[in-house]
């Protein structure tokens, strides 16, 4: 098959275009490289340089679906540039099912995110709880979702939509080469947690201790980017026109910040100063997925679920970036 992956010289893009090549599949990556890196696009797919707003210019009916990943991803940022959110990942989803239905592209899995719910209102988060975000990020991919469930209803699309909690860890490709994330600047805890620990900052800013969670700080759920990647790969064959399936995808355990900095420090052998500051704007307090859905429906197995695990992974890849 023939995939077009948007984002594809991204973090999660470049890990999914890795696999799709390793199971024989033929990708085309567009991404405009504005936070991604062309090196970061797997040798056997294509970059094209553009931004999603003008995918219409690259798609064609050779194509047999779409992986939209492009798009910008800061929680705390969209609250001080709300207008590039809107933009990048609500007005450019726009276009993009625009050209799917200029050129019959008739199958789309769509890079959703936790981030929709807001402060839930009951823990684990499935998929029918009420959407309420409380970032410009989180209602720049609500309208990016409430757009593709149009979509499929007045012209058939077989959409998925993936929501995933917090991504982290890194894969090994069948050449034996880590992808990982190397985001400029990074906001994730884990790689800011490993600047701390190779010395590269001198303390790790702790943002928030006064949340209503069992040690003050704000509770995520995190996903090895493998699994992550296989539900993809998965998703792509549960599409069905005139559906618009929503799969939350996260392991259902919750850590505090507190505990993933301990979990840092241990997998690393390190220790580092951590620096209490105030909230970061748009954080809800906690987030914990139930993926029961994704299980029964799409077969989802994750295999690496210990936070252990993807913390060393995550490491190894870091180590092999900063050598
Ligand atoms: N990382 C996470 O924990 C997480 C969690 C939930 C959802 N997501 C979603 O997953 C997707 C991928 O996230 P990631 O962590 O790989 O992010 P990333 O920043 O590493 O990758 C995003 C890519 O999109 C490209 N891009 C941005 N705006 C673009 C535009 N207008 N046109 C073309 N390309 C554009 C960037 O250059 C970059 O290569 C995003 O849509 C994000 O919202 C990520
Ligand atoms: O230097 C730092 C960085 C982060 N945090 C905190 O760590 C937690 C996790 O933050 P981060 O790693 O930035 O992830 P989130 O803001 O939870 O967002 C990620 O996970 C969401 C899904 O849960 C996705 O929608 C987003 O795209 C993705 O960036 C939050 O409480 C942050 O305030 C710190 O305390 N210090």
């Amino acid at each position: 098959m023939k995939y077009l992956v948007t984002g594809g010289a991204g973090y999660i893009g470049s890990i999914v275009a890795t696999m799709l090549l390793e199971a024989g599949h033929e990708v085309v990556v567009l991404d405009d490289c504005s936070t991604g890196a062309s090196e970061r696009v797997p040798a056997g797919a294509t970059l094209v340089q553009k931004r999603v707003q003008d995918v219409g210019d690259v798609l064609d009916s050779s194509f047999d679906g779409i992986l939209h990943f492009g798009g910008l991803i800061a929680a705390g940022e969209s609250m001080a540039k709300p207008e590039i959110y809107w933009e990048a990942n609500t007005a450019a989803t726009f276009e993009l099912l625009t050209a799917m239905r200029e050129a019959n592209v008739r199958t789309l899995v769509f890079s959703s995110t936790a981030a929709v719910y807001g402060n839930p209102t009951e823990v684990p988060i499935r998929e029918d709880a009420a959407k309420a975000p409380t970032s410009t990020y989180g209602a720049s991919k609500l309208a990016s979702d409430m757009a593709i469930s149009s979509e499929v209803t007045a012209h058939d699309l077989a959409a998925v939509s993936l929501r995933y909690f917090n991504v982290v860890g890194a894969y090994q490709d069948k050449s034996g080469i880590w992808h990982g994330e190397n985001h400029e600047p990074e906001t994730h805890i884990i790689p800011i947690a490993f600047d701390a620990a190779s010395g590269k900052r001198d303390s790790f800013a702790l943002f928030g201790e006064d949340y209503p969670t069992k040690d003050g700080t704000c509770v995520r759920d995190y996903i090895h980017v493998a699994d992550l990647a296989d539900a993809h790969l998965l998703a792509l064959g549960a599409a069905q026109a005139g559906e618009h399936k929503i799969y939350n995808l996260g392991n259902g355990n919750g850590f505090t910040n507190k505990e993933v900095v301990e979990t840092v420090k241990r997998v690393t052998g390190t220790d580092f100063p951590v620096a209490i500051e105030g909230r970061r704007a748009g954080d809800p307090a906690e987030l914990v997925a139930s993926s029961e859905k994704a299980k029964a429906e799409l077969g989802w197995k994750p295999t690496r679920d210990s936070l252990d695990r993807m913390v060393a992974d995550a490491w190894e890849y870091y180590q092999h970036a900063h050598a």
